[in-house]
């Protein structure tokens, strides 16, 4: 109704934030754009035409992380740069509560697409607000062509079995290339790539993550 205790301001906030993202603020998390506003933010799961097939951030439109794995970003960002001045890091994914995981994972458990989604009873590194779903776009926002899409959960994602696939015309020069312009950028910044998927990269190994920060629920 029109009463003022259901005001559609954000629950009666005046900051424009909603209840996610002063949940985040709460915990300790910053929005990467702050830290780099040259950054791309583009949340794959806060739009209908990702692998759940509809929107489950709510009213999230920015990415958060850990300051850390932030200013890492903003390093990976600057290398990208120093190489290639018109590109751009376009971001698709940075904390992603367990409740979301969780619902992922009943999506995909006991199917082939299992594996390229973390079991929330551990929690992904997304969950603790210290991995990125990254590609790279051009100026005007035009992502590159990676050879597949952001979570194409299938062997052509596979970082492991590029190489292969290249010989096997799976792959062109270009495609398999403008991975690693991608992989070199955030990998000099400290992130660790993911063997089964080219767009995820981890800020630091999986224990280190578990003692330093928690699970966003
Ligand atoms: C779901 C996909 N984008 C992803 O992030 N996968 C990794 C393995 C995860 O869930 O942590
Ligand atoms: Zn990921």
């Amino acid at each position: 109704g029109s009463s003022p205790m259901h005001s559609p301001a954000a629950g009666g906030h005046t900051d424009g934030k909603g209840d996610i993202e002063r949940r985040l603020i709460g915990q300790g998390l910053i929005d990467v754009q702050t830290t780099d506003p040259l950054l791309l933010v583009d949340l794959k799961y806060a739009r209908s035409d990702n692998f759940m097939g509809e929107n489950v951030y709510g009213d999230l439109r920015k990415c958060y992380l850990h300051p850390e794995p932030a200013l890492m970003l903003k390093e990976a960002h600057a290398r990208l740069h120093d190489r290639n001045p018109d590109l751009v890091l376009l971001l698709l994914d940075g904390v992603r509560p367990r409740s979301v995981q969780q619902r992922m994972w009943e999506m995909v458990k006991n199917t082939p697409m299992q594996p390229y989604v973390a079991n929330p009873a551990r929690g992904s590194m997304h969950n603790y607000g210290a991995a990125v779903d990254v590609t790279i776009a051009r100026a005007d926002g035009t992502p590159l062509d990676m050879g597949t899409g952001v979570d194409h959960f299938g062997m052509l994602a596979q970082p492991r079995e590029e190489q292969r696939f290249l010989r096997e015309g799976m792959l062109s020069p270009e495609q398999v290339a403008n991975r690693e312009i991608l992989r070199n950028a955030m990998l000099e910044a400290g992130f660790q790539p993911l063997a089964i998927e080219w767009w995820h990269f981890n800020a630091f190994d999986k224990d280190t993550t578990r003692r330093r920060y928690a699970i966003i629920e």
